[in-house]
C-alpha cells in the first residue's frame, strides 16, 4: 500500500509534511472569551458569540466553538533544504498572518451581545454591539455625547457602525440632507456615511449617523496617545525626547488625510472633524476619517464664506495632528484653537530637528493658514496646493501600496488552486456513498462509480503497515491535482477485500467523475 514519504516532488509528487490533527489545537485566551458575556466596556475588544445567521439568530447563545487559527499554522521541525520544485504545505494557502487577521475581522463582524440591554433594532439595524473602548462619555467633539455600536443591516445582510448623539434634537429637517452630498463621496480614507435618522428607541432624542463598518479598527488617538500607544516616547541619555514615530508613517498619515481633504473639499464640503479619536486605523498604516458629516447636521448649514473658513480650518487641524504625533504632544490638538504660536513653533523646530525639511515645510504650510496664508495664486491656502506640494511624497506611497497590491496578489495566487480542489471534492461527495443507492449494488460495485470509490479511498484510506490511518494532506493535494489535471500516470487502486487491484491511469478517473456526475445531474437521472 502507500507509504507515507516525508519528501517528494512537486512535478509528479508535491512534498507536504505529514498533517497531524491532533496538533491542532485552541488558543487559550480564546476559548476564555467563550459565549454569555456580559456588557463590559474593557473587554469590549473581546469577541462574543458569532451570529449563526445574519438574519436569523437564535436570542440565547448557542454553544460555540472558536476558530482553530493554527489549523494550518506550520509546524516544527521545519524543512530548510528545499530544492526549487518543492513545497510545504504553507505554500497551498495564505500565509498565516493575513489568514488569521481575516479570521478576526470577519468574527468581529459577526460578533453579538444578547445580554447588552440596548434596543432590539433601530430601523433596519438590529443586534446592537457597543464599540466605544472607555465609559466616560464626553461632548468634547460634537457638543453631544457619543455612542458608537456595530449592527446588521435588515434590507442587505452587511455590517454597519452607528454613531448615536445622546440628547440631540433635530430643529431643522434640511440639515439632515447634507448626509446625501456625503453618501456621494467616494474616498479610500473616509468611512462611507449611508444615512441619518431619529430615534427615540434609547428613552431620549438621539441622531444616528450610519457608516461602513470596519473591524478591528483602532483610533489614531489610541494608537499614538494611548495606554498601549504603539511608537512609545523615546528618550536620549540626557533625558530628552526623540522623535519616535518613524517619518514613513508621518507621510502616509499626510498623504491619505490630505487626499481625503480633497475629495471633501471639491465638493464644497469641509471635514470639521480631525480629532485623533475620530480617525481610525482600519490596518496597518491604512487611516480612514471616521466621523464625517455630523457637524454639517449639529452646526447647521454654512455660508459660502463660512465654508471656506472651515475649510483653512481642516488643513491647520491636518497640521496640529500631524505634529502633535511627530513630537507626542498630545496639548497641541487638545487646546484646539487656543494652541499658542509659541508651542507651535516649538514643536515645529523640534521637527526640524529630527526629520526631514520636506516635512517641516509640510506642516509649516499647514498651520500657517490662519497667521499668513502664503499661496501665490489665491493668497489663501488650499488643500490643491498642498497636494501639489508634497507630490513627491504621493508617489512614494503610491510606490508602496503597489508593492503591497503585489504580495497580496501573490498570496491570493497560493489559493487558486484549492478553491478547484474544493469544486472537485465536492462532485466526489455527490458521487459516493448516495443513502438512497445504499441497496442498489449497481451504483457503486460496478464500472465508473466502483472506480470512483476505489479512488476515494486510495485518497483518504490510506493506512500504513501497522493498519493504523495515514493522515497526510500532501499525499490528498498530490492525487487531487492529478485528477484534476487527468494526467496520464497510473494508480493502482486495491479492493476492500484486498482480493484484487486495478490499474488505472488519473486520465480515466477524471472521465469517471465527469460521466457519473453528469449522469447525477441529469433531471432523472
Ligand atoms: N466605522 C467604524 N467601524 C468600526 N469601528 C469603528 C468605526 N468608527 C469607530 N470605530 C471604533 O469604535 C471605537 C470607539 O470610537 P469612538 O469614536 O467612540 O472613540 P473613543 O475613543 O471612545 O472617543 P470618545 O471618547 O470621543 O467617545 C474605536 O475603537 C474605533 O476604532
Amino acid at each position: 500500500m502507500y507509504n507515507q514519504k516525508p519528501m517528494v516532488n512537486i512535478n509528479s509528487q508535491p512534498f507536504v509534511p505529514s498533517y497531524n490533527p491532533t496538533q491542532i489545537s485552541v488558543e487559550p485566551q480564546l476559548a476564555q472569551n467563550m459565549p454569555n458575556q456580559r456588557y463590559d466596556y474593557n473587554s469590549m475588544a473581546q469577541y462574543a458569540t458569532p451570529a449563526p445567521d445574519l438574519y436569523y439568530q437564535q436570542a440565547q447563545a448557542a454553544h460555540y466553538q472558536p476558530l482553530q487559527y493554527h489549523l494550518y499554522a506550520p509546524l516544527p521541525p521545519h524543512k530548510m533544504s528545499l530544492l526549487p520544485y518543492q513545497r510545504t504545505v504553507q505554500g497551498f494557502f495564505l500565509s498565516d498572518n493575513i489568514r488569521e487577521e481575516l479570521q478576526r475581522k470577519s468574527e468581529a463582524s459577526l460578533q453579538i451581545l444578547p445580554t447588552s440591554g440596548l434596543p432590539e433594532s433601530l430601523d433596519v439595524y438590529y443586534s446592537l454591539v457597543p464599540l466605544d473602548t472607555n465609559a466616560e462619555r464626553s461632548n468634547r467633539v460634537f457638543g453631544y455625547p457619543s455612542w458608537i455600536y456595530k449592527a446588521f443591516s435588515k434590507s442587505d445582510g452587511n455590517t454597519y457602525a452607528l454613531r448615536r448623539l445622546e440628547g440631540f434634537k433635530l430643529a431643522d429637517e434640511k440639515s439632515i440632507a447634507t448626509v446625501q452630498q456625503w453618501r456621494r463621496l467616494s474616498n479610500a480614507s473616509m468611512v462611507t456615511l449611508f444615512e441619518a435618522f431619529t430615534t427615540r428607541a434609547f428613552g431620549d432624542n438621539s441622531i444616528i449617523f450610519v457608516y461602513d463598518y470596519h473591524p478591528l479598527s483602532s483610533t489614531l488617538f489610541d494608537t499614538h496617545f494611548g495606554p498601549g500607544a504603539r511608537y512609545p516616547v523615546v528618550r536620549n541619555a540626557n533625558g530628552q525626547i526623540g522623535p519616535s514615530v518613524p517619518e514613513q508613517v508621518l507621510w502616509s498619515y499626510l498623504v491619505q488625510l490630505s487626499s481625503a481633504l480633497k475629495t471633501i473639499h471639491a465638493a464644497n464640503l469641509a471635514a470639521r472633524v480631525m480629532d485623533p479619536s475620530k480617525i481610525i486605523l482600519t490596518s496597518k498604516m491604512r487611516v480612514r476619517l471616521s466621523a464625517m458629516g455630523i457637524m454639517d447636521v449639529v452646526g447647521g448649514s454654512v455660508s459660502k464664506e463660512a465654508m471656506q473658513m472651515l475649510q483653512l480650518e481642516d488643513l491647520v487641524n491636518l497640521g496640529r495632528l500631524i505634529l502633535s504625533i511627530a513630537c507626542n504632544n498630545q496639548s497641541i490638538i487638545s487646546m484646539g484653537s487656543s494652541v499658542s504660536l509659541q508651542l507651535i513653533s516649538k514643536n515645529l523646530d523640534f521637527t526640524g530637528k529630527f526629520y526631514s525639511v520636506g516635512l517641516k515645510n509640510a506642516l509649516a504650510y499647514l498651520l500657517a493658514s490662519t497667521s499668513t496664508p502664503v499661496s501665490a495664486e489665491s493668497g489663501i491656502n488650499n488643500v490643491d496646493d498642498f497636494v501639489h506640494m508634497i507630490a513627491p511624497y504621493y508617489q512614494q506611497n503610491l510606490n508602496s501600496s503597489l508593492h503591497y497590491q503585489d504580495s497580496l496578489e501573490s498570496e491570493l495566487s497560493r489559493e487558486v488552486e484549492n478553491g478547484r480542489l474544493v469544486r472537485l471534492l465536492c462532485k466526489f461527495n455527490f458521487i459516493n456513498e448516495r443513502p438512497e443507492y445504499d441497496h442498489d449494488p449497481a451504483w457503486s460495485e460496478t464500472g465508473d462509480r466502483y472506480l470512483l470509490k476505489l479512488f476515494r479511498d486510495y485518497v483518504f484510506h490510506q493506512t500504513d503497515e501497522n493498519g493504523h490511518p495515514v493522515v497526510d494532506l500532501g499525499h490528498v493535494l498530490r492525487s487531487l491535482n492529478k485528477l484534476d489535471a487527468g494526467v496520464d500516470e497510473k494508480v493502482m487502486l486495491v479492493s476492500r477485500d484486498e482480493q484484487s487491484c486495478l490499474i488505472v491511469s488519473y486520465k480515466e478517473l477524471k472521465s469517471c467523475v465527469d460521466v457519473v456526475f453528469r449522469d447525477l445531474c441529469r433531471p432523472n437521472g
